[in-house]
């Protein structure tokens, strides 16, 4: 049976149960959250003409750069602006998460948990044609997404064939003999990996991609101990797969699919234990990956604490080179801090965003 949470939003009585198990308070879920769109940088001059075009008023979203909010009902898909690259969806959250790595020109930025990459596409614009980016995810169809979105938002940044050059390792129009050799390459790769039946897929983005001072082979081995201290990425970004309860219109899409299969796929207690321990070892491979003096950001759309400040306590107690940093930007960002001193979370009743948790870490030379 759907009853009204206090915030008046129908949430199945499983989701309800879910919140009631993690402690996450159901009035923090409101339907007045708007949508969000970043700006591609160098695009400010026609806000007014998407403005006409979305029929509704951009509002600069001001603890944010280049961020906008809009009408939760306005549909962007349709319009040109949208189309030519000019905006994006993406939730405010996300985009503070982003911004809490301080990405800087040059730096060598690894997306641990990509697709389908509206995360990646604020990464590109904040390096434009500087350093590199290597976007990782497990799931091939999610990548397919992801491709598309940052092929359209690169759009017009590089003449064609410099294009074609960039995107060579994934572009959909590679020759049919480099998809032989890459999916051969892929096999190879994937023989390395003592257990795992699904191979997270790489795919690069910029100039130099790759990984920094380690090949790609050496991405899928699981290191012992830290031994992978002095090479790595300037910035890490841990953006997890979790629950997603923090995203209301995400829990919402289960209307359609069903409850049901919300509480299959979503909220059965041996997926939840399960995730918990995949978010542990995607933070600590990520964390293996950056250099000393590096910055690693771990992410979750989950409000639970299971899921963020656990995984948090788990990981700084089995590794001594990481460290928590304050994110200094976050005092204007309207979030609260987490369990943890240091941590922040967004929630739709503080923040006027999504749900999101993030924490932010250095790597120390010890
Ligand atoms: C929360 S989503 C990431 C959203 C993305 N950062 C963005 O901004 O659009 C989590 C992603 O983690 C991926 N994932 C799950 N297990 C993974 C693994 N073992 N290695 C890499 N990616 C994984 C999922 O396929 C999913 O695309």
């Amino acid at each position: 049976m759907e009853v009204d949470s206090p915030s008046n939003l129908p949430l199945p009585d499983a989701f309800l149960d879910f919140l009631n198990e993690n402690g996450v308070d159901p009035s923090v879920y409101t339907n007045t959250t708007p949508r969000y769109v970043r700006l591609k940088p160098g695009c400010e001059g026609d806000v007014e003409e998407i403005e006409v075009e979305v029929r509704c008023k951009l509002e600069k979203v001001d603890w944010l750069p280049s961020f906008y909010s809009l009408s939760p009902h306005v549909q962007i898909a349709n319009s040109k602006a949208y189309q030519q690259g000019k905006i994006y969806g993406i939730d405010a959250a996300s985009g503070a998460a982003v911004s809490a790595l301080n990405i800087s020109l040059g730096d060598h930025v690894l997306d641990l948990c990509v697709a389908p990459g509206a995360k990646l596409c604020m990464v590109l614009d904040l390096l434009g044609s500087s350093g590199s980016v290597t976007g990782i995810d497990v799931a091939r169809h999610r990548l397919a997404a992801c491709r598309t979105m940052v092929l359209k938002y690169s759009l017009g940044e590089y003449p064609l064939d410099e294009m074609a050059n960039l995107y060579k390792e994934w572009t959909s129009r590679r020759p049919w003999k480099d998809k032989k050799k890459a999916a051969k390459a892929r096999v190879t790769v994937a023989s390395q990996l003592a257990s795992s039946t699904q191979d997270p897929e790489l795919i690069y983005y910029g100039k130099n991609s790759g990984v920094v001072g380690l090949t790609r082979s050496e991405i899928y081995q699981t290191f012992r101990g830290n031994d992978v201290l002095h090479c790595g990425y300037d910035k890490v970004l841990v953006d997890a797969e979790c629950t997603h309860d923090g995203s209301i219109k995400h829990i919402q899409k289960f209307e359609y699919w069903g409850w049901k299969t919300l509480q299959r796929r979503v909220l059965n207690a041996e997926r939840t234990d399960s995730l918990t321990v995949l978010q542990l070892q995607l933070l600590t491979n990520g964390f293996r990956l950056l250099k000393i003096g590096g910055s690693l950001v771990y992410s979750t759309c989950s409000l639970t604490v299971a899921q963020n400040e656990d995984v948090v306590e788990q990981f700084l107690l089995q590794n001594a080179s990481a460290e928590l940093l304050e994110i200094d930007a976050a005092k204007n960002w309207p979030c609260r801090s987490g369990r943890i001193p240091k941590t922040l979370r967004f929630d739709p009743m503080t923040s006027r965003t999504s749900g999101l948790f993030v924490a932010k870490f250095t790597k120390l030379a010890i």
